[in-house]
């Protein structure tokens, strides 16, 4: 049998031999997992078969005082911030409507037009697409060149994102740096980014079809690919940001009381809160619902608006009428405000690590910036500036719930 301080030293001990010099990782993986093992048999007889310390395996298979887990941090943390940037980059796309000016895709990058003439014929093959026809008739060479470089950036960003995450994966791979779950964590992320990009293109394509007749019709993306588009862009970036997390800032232990576990419920919730108030989001921003509507509280001095249940069957609204789209992007964010409200007063209640009380603090302040981004973007009518703010702001507030989240993972049960 061996102690709990005994275990915990061996844990640093373990950390001490993972220098590249020393062991191999599948070597200090092994005597890992056999001290793993020895450990929580320990605990759970110390403790009447119930886990002493719960998560502790996987809190002592993070290796996380290992130098090299630093470098797979940083790297993961790299790639959510150019997630970040890609989905500012994105939403300045759709603002400033050049989502639509390059006609064709290529997986491994269009050349862009390099002499007069190119520049001309590229300009030509989009002159037959419903965005110029019915929109954009009589924009210059030079309008074109802005819109056309715009969507370029984006693209061009995505593919730097994907050199930036491969070519890391595979030499700290060949090195020995992921144990198997890891292994599995960047195949999965890898086979997401491929499919970002693909969705991307899918989402354009929406666009470019010959299917707006009707005399409101507007060329745009359907806003059903747009949403999911961005909302797999958000899981990409929480997988990446979450698993950064892990290696660079592991939890700090707090005592799983009553009281602390229905504050971690309630953060949980929260989370998956935000991310569906983003989604309801990115449903107003693929219909222009932005552009309807445009005072706060009241939709035209109504709680509900005449026409929320215009279309029928009754439950298109919810995706395809601006009113109702609008409607329940306002009472989603309204939830946002109230669960950040909750998890701010509770968390003065309950016995939080330090960190802990931090990442609440700012999920609260958070949700009152994006509230107040969301309300002035309405009533400005969407200017870009505020608009790709209250994008940003988004991701911004979904990245302190996770911080959060991840900051209560480690529950210490005390014996009675
Ligand atoms: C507090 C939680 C909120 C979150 C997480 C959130 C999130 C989002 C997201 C992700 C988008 C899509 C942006 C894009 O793809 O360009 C969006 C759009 C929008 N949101 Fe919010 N929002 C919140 C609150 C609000 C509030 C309170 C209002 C106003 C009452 C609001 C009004 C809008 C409008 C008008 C758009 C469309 C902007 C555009 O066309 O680009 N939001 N929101």
């Amino acid at each position: 049998m061996i102690s709990l301080s005994r275990i915990i030293s061996n844990q640093t001990l373990v950390g001490r031999w993972c220098t590249p010099n020393t062991q191999s990782s599948r070597e200090v993986l092994t005597v890992f997992r056999a001290f793993r093992n020895q450990s929580s048999t320990f605990l759970k007889a110390k403790n009447g078969g119930r886990p002493l310390v719960k998560h502790f395996a996987t809190a002592a298979a993070e290796l996380t005082p290992v130098p090299q887990s630093k470098w797979v941090g940083r790297w993961l943390g790299t790639c959510a911030g150019m997630c970040f940037g890609a989905v500012v980059l994105g939403g300045l796309t759709r603002l400033t409507e050049s989502g639509l000016s390059m006609v064709h895709w290529s997986a491994f990058g269009e050349r862009p037009p390099l002499s007069r003439a190119e520049w001309e014929k590229e300009f030509e093959k989009y002159k037959e697409f419903p965005e110029y026809k019915q929109l954009k008739q009589g924009i210059s060479l030079e309008e074109f060149k802005f819109i056309w470089n715009m969507e370029y950036g984006h693209r061009m960003w995505g593919r730097l994102i994907g050199a930036a995450f491969v070519i890391p994966a595979v030499i700290f791979w060949r090195k020995g740096y992921f144990n198997s779950a890891m292994k599995k964590r960047v195949m999965l992320f890898g086979t997401l980014l491929g499919c970002q990009g693909l969705l991307g293109w899918y989402m354009v394509k929406s666009g470019l079809e010959d299917r707006f007749h009707g005399e409101s019709d507007v060329p745009r993306v359907s806003q059903y690919r747009l949403a999911a588009h961005l909302g797999s862009a958000f899981v990409l970036y929480s997988l990446f940001f979450w698993t950064s997390l892990q290696f660079l800032l592991p939890a700090q232990a707090m005592n799983a009381t009553k009281a602390a576990i229905r504050f971690r419920r309630l953060a949980h919730a929260t989370k998956g809160i935000i991310f569906l108030t983003a989604l309801s989001g990115a449903f107003v921003a693929g219909l222009d619902a932005g552009l309807v509507y445009n005072s706060y509280p009241l939709m035209a001095d109504r709680l509900i608006p005449d026409d929320l249940l215009a279309l029928s069957p009754k439950l298109r609204n919810f995706t395809e009428n601006p009113t109702t789209v609008q409607w329940d992007h306002r009472n989603m964010a309204h939830l946002t405000g109230l669960s950040a409200t909750a998890i701010w007063l509770l968390s003065r209640r309950v016995n939080l690590p330090p960190r802990a009380h931090l990442a609440a603090n700012a999920l609260f302040g958070m949700a009152l910036v994006q509230m107040s981004l969301g309300i002035a973007t309405l009533l400005f009518y969407v200017p870009t500036p505020l608009a790709s703010s209250h994008q940003a702001g988004s991701l911004a507030l979904l990245s302190t719930a996770l911080w959060l989240s991840h900051e209560l993972r480690k529950l210490k049960y005390v014996p009675k």
